[in-house]
């Protein structure tokens, strides 16, 4: 595991755990439990990408590599923006030291809009997943570079049991035969090097062939506009998560109708 990473786990561990001693269990099961049904996030994604391609639009303020990215940020006008441009699902960023993001960002974005919503956090703990659903997420992201192999079995069997879809994030050859050991069939290759930032669209070119037949893929980050979609699109992938480039637009609405037009 890269330093960055283990860095940022390090710090979610302890987060994790005060949130843990401070939040009673039976309050967060009531909070999932009154919440509404999770929106389908991967049947989202397929419908899309039928006729067309499946984005998930991220909502970002801030990243490690990048720093501030949008100054005047506004998750639920970002939210509904990237739905009339034609998003198929959300994902938000609810990381706070790393990306300055927010329980909070999560919860007004989905009430701004009708599309599912990935919680985007580094899942270590299965309570987390409980976390997610009573802020109201439909999915979660599991990292396998981050995790063993049992504990990702256990945060994936928690987010089933709440009727919650799974992102899992791999970006190599090894990850995926880790990933594909799980019962999630919605697979992400990350671009992005998360022990130095680089970004390498090799990266998903190399996988998308060993993706199993049924199993629903996307490349993730460095994708900066329509050209790189097209370019993923000639090796077969269709579903892409983006989160900078299009937050870093003036008119958000607009470049992803753009984008999805490519
Ligand atoms: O974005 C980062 O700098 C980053 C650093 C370390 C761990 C994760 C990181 N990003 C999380 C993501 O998965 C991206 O936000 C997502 O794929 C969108 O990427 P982009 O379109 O490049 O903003």
């Amino acid at each position: 595991m890269s330093n960055r990473l283990t860095e940022i786990l390090a710090a979610k561990r302890d987060h994790v755990a005060r949130r843990n001693a401070e939040t009673s269990l039976a309050a967060l099961e009531a909070s999932a439990a009154g919440q509404t049904a999770p929106r389908g996030f991967r049947a989202a994604l397929d419908r899309a990408a039928v006729d067309g391609f499946g984005l998930i639009a991220e909502i970002k303020k801030a990243s490690p590599s990048k720093g501030l990215i949008r100054a005047d940020f506004d998750p639920p006008a970002h939210a509904r923006a990237y739905q009339a441009g034609g998003a198929a699902c959300l994902s938000v960023l609810t990381d706070v030291p790393f990306f300055q993001g927010a329980d909070d960002y999560l919860v007004q974005a989905r009430a701004a809009c009708s599309l599912p919503c990935l919680r985007k956090d580094f899942m270590i703990d299965p309570w987390q997943v409980l976390e997610a659903r009573a802020l109201g997420a439909d999915a979660i992201l599991i990292i396998v570079a981050g995790l063993e192999d049992g504990a990702m079995a256990e945060i994936e069997a928690a987010a089933i049991g709440l009727g919650m879809d799974v992102l899992v994030e791999v970006h190599d050859r090894a990850e995926l035969d880790r990933a594909l050991r799980l019962r999630s069939r919605l697979i992400g290759v990350n671009n992005r090097d998360l022990r130095d930032f680089s970004v390498d669209f090799a990266r998903t070119y190399e996988l998308v062939g060993s993706a199993p037949e049924g199993c629903t893929f996307v490349a993730e980050s460095g994708l900066g506009g329509p050209a790189d979609l097209a370019a993923m699109a000639e090796h077969g992938v269709r579903c892409f998560l983006v989160g900078e480039s299009l937050m870093r637009q003036a008119d958000v609405e607009a470049a992803t109708r753009a984008l999805l037009a490519a």
